[in-house]
């Protein structure tokens, strides 16, 4: 049990509860993002899942009701691969909500073979990063509204290992389908740091977050990762293990100050030389932007 409680990582100790607030989470029906729904649902706030699969999100909202008694878990069809879906979740959420106080961009694909989303971008770039810098424009006014409110950007240690390949960003001259992952995890946290930078004085921060090795099906593409996460499973948090850090990065008290960091067990982390990079960051915004073709400023 101690070895199981060291690999478990940290967990989030506030007791903030949420009556009243709303917040919205990708990808939320399994895996992190489920069990990051189901403890906002428990801390009583409406919660909406923004999932690609509605049934499935269907099922995930009606396990949390039942072990929540929270009846306010609500499911909005959101494919991060296609902008117009993106636009149409945004457009029915500002239509029924006045207020949004916690947006996770949790939801994530790892190591597909080489596909782009409906708008030409490759995959990794289009769903991890670019799907969620377009929902997070489209749902920013709602948040500045409902100050203090937060942006979690759910990324990953490998953005050590990612680079941001401005000269070939959808992957057309070259592509690994591990690197393309790693880079779009590397963009998360550079996205986060801009971000912080452009919401100073809104009373709106941000955080990227490692979840830490989470056993979910994020490793779906990957035989060699699902076999290894099933070896050595005593070693890799459950997935309400993994939710731990947004969870603090959503709820925690005196994070203001922290807008912009990056996060692994709870606790402020190191990033990357590259993720540090002002330059690079401002030049993925821009780019992000003239891709999506919005102003952003
Ligand atoms: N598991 C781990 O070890 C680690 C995970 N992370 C990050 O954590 C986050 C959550 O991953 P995790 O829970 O592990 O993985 P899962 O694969 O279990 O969950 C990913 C979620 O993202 C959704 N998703 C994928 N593509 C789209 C899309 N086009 N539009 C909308 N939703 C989409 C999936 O939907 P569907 O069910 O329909 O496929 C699913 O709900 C990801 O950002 C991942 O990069 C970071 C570090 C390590
Ligand atoms: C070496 C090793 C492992 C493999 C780690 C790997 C392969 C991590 C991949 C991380 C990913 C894919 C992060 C996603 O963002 C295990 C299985 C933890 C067990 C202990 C030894």
């Amino acid at each position: 049990p101690s070895i199981r409680k060291f690999f478990a990582g940290g967990v989030c100790r506030t007791n903030v509860q949420l009556p009243g607030k709303v917040v919205v989470i990708t990808g939320a029906n399994t895996g992190i993002g489920k069990e990051t729904a189901r403890e906002l649902a428990r801390r009583g706030a409406r919660v909406y899942i923004a999932c690609r699969d509605v049934l499935k999100g269907e099922s995930a909202a009606s396990e949390i009701r039942a072990d929540t008694k929270n009846s306010q878990v609500l499911v909005r069809k959101l494919d991060l691969s296609d902008t117009k879906s993106i636009r149409a979740f945004a457009e029915g959420f500002l239509a029924e909500e006045k207020q949004l106080h916690v947006l996770i961009n949790n939801a994530g694909v790892m190591m597909c073979p080489y596909s782009k989303t409906a708008d030409g971008f490759e995959t990794h770039l289009g769903v991890n990063h670019l799907g969620h810098f377009l929902l997070t424009y489209l749902l920013l006014e709602r948040l500045k509204v409902s100050a203090p409110a937060r942006v979690v950007n759910v990324s990953s240690v490998v953005h050590h290992v990612g680079n941001i390949h401005f000269h070939d960003l959808q992957s057309e001259k070259r592509y690994s389908r591990s690197f393309a992952y790693c880079h779009s995890k590397l963009a998360n946290v550079l996205f986060t740091r801009e971000l912080a930078k452009r919401l100073q004085g809104t009373g709106v921060t941000t955080y990227a977050v490692h979840p830490g090795i989470v056993r979910s099906e994020l490793v779906r593409h990957s035989s060699l990762l699902c076999l290894l996460w099933r070896l050595f499973s005593p070693f890799v948090k459950t997935a309400r293990e993994g939710a731990q850090t947004s969870l603090h990065c959503a709820l925690a008290e005196g994070l203001e100050p922290l807008s912009g960091k990056y996060f692994s067990d709870c606790k402020r982390t190191w990033v990357s030389p590259r993720a540090r990079n002002n330059k690079t960051a401002e030049r993925l915004w821009n780019v992000s932007c003239e891709l999506l073709g919005i102003q952003w400023e």
